[in-house]
């Protein structure tokens, strides 16, 4: 059995190759970072650290690395030949990538193979494979259409494990918190002879997703922009104020009950979810950097994302969201000279009205929510 998997970052290798390998998989790691693909070649193994007092290692083999900018055409036939083809490249890279997976699938059904397969966009976002897909239907012919509703699935999925940047000498290496999630939709599956060992097939991943992205990276983001509102480097600093650890409870408070209100999850089962959470953020054998966390703001601030979204629903259940507002001005005051996006929304607030950015950047309508940002971020 064999995986193309595109992205051997942080969690590319820490988490889906760890899954892959223990289901027997062979994995073809598609990226553009030189160190990573040349080494993944030389060396075809790689080692996981779980980040715990007993540091267990898992050794990740029958790996191998893919250039998709130098060699386009090797990635093209490792989508075509394998079984599985995943995803974690982060998202805005997906529209990318989305050419090579479409050439992949064509050469598939050229070559005559009718076994289905998935294609699973492991990123956090609200309906990740399903928008993959949408890319990739532009690269194909209406035979190739054909055969994608037949025999190609694009399940939307979440997963969850903290990865840090990793910093050591080798550069495969990577540690990485013991938890983990992968759920994976499967009315969207068609490769219904591959069912993952330590993956759970959902028949609706929307509560999942929600609850995930709107308390994992909801709160995440949270302790990262308040943290840096307060100058700390780290998650771990960050948390250690009780300042930040008000904030990130209350934003918590507020994303809980609308997962509570819209899914029926049982309040004291989500409330151990949720403190669950806080205890993985503050991790000591984990240094995770605020950068990291707060990284691509614009990205966050979407409409659909872990701000904005919880912020538009809470306001229609009647629920407080006050604040995840007050996260929202200090994410448009997040100044990090290193994060590109960071950078553009700065110059985006000293070239326009702060009304104007609110409104593109995250594409909200309602005139109460947009007053009562630009009221809080004028105000800090
Ligand atoms: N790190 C985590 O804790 C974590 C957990 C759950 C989900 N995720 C999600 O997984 C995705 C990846 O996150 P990450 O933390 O592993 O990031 P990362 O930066 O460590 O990994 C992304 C990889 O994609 C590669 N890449 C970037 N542009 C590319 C291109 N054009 N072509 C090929 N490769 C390219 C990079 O070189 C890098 O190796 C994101 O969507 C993120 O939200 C991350
Ligand atoms: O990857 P992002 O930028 O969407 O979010 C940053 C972190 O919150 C995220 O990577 C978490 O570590 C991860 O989602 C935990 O499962």
């Amino acid at each position: 059995m064999k995986a193309t998997h595109f992205g051997a970052g942080n969690i590319g290798r820490g988490f889906i190759g760890e899954i892959l390998h223990e289901n027997g998989f062979a994995i073809d790691f598609v990226d553009i970072n030189e160190t990573i693909i040349d080494a993944l070649r030389k060396r075809n193994s790689y080692e996981i650290e779980l980040a715990a007092q007993e540091k267990t290692h898992i050794t990740v083999d029958q790996v191998t690395g893919l250039n998709n900018q130098k060699e386009p055409d090797a990635v093209i036939d490792s989508v075509a030949t394998s079984d599985i083809i995943t995803t974690a490249i982060g998202p805005n890279v997906l529209p990318i990538i989305a050419e090579l997976i479409a050439k992949g699938i064509q050469k598939r059904r050229q070559e005559g193979n009718q076994t289905p397969t998935d294609v699973i966009a492991c990123e956090n976002m609200i309906g990740g494979s399903q928008i993959l897909l949408e890319k990739v239907r532009t690269y194909l012919t209406e035979e190739d259409l054909t055969y994608v509703e037949n025999t190609v699935g694009f399940p939307n999925a979440a997963v969850d494990r903290i990865v840090p940047i990793q910093q050591h000498e080798d550069p495969l290496f990577v540690s990485v918190e013991p938890f983990c999630e992968w759920l994976v939709d499967d009315t969207q599956s068609k490769a219904k002879q591959i069912r993952l060992d330590n993956v759970g097939y959902v028949s609706d991943l929307a509560p999942y997703i929600e609850r995930k992205l709107f308390s994992v990276n909801t709160g995440h983001a949270t302790t990262a922009y308040t943290g840096a509102h307060y100058n700390y480097q780290t998650i771990g600093e960050a948390i250690a104020d009780e300042r930040v650890l008000n904030q990130l409870k209350a934003v918590l408070k507020e994303t809980g009950d609308l997962l509570i209100n819209k899914w029926d999850f049982p309040r004291e089962k989500h409330e151990q979810y949720i403190e669950k959470i806080v205890e993985r953020f503050k991790n000591p054998y984990i240094s995770d950097d605020v950068s990291r966390v707060a990284r691509t703001p614009i990205r966050k601030l979407g409409y659909d994302e872990r701000f904005i979204r919880p912020i538009r629903e809470a306001k229609t259940y009647g629920l407080s969201y006050q604040a995840l507002v007050d996260v929202v001005a200090m994410i448009l005051q997040y100044d990090e000279p290193s994060d590109e996006e960071s950078v553009r929304l700065q110059e985006m607030l000293k070239e326009k009205d702060l009304t104007e950015v609110i409104q593109d950047v995250t594409g909200l309508t309602d005139n109460t929510i947009i007053e009562e940002i630009v009221e809080k971020a004028g105000s800090n």
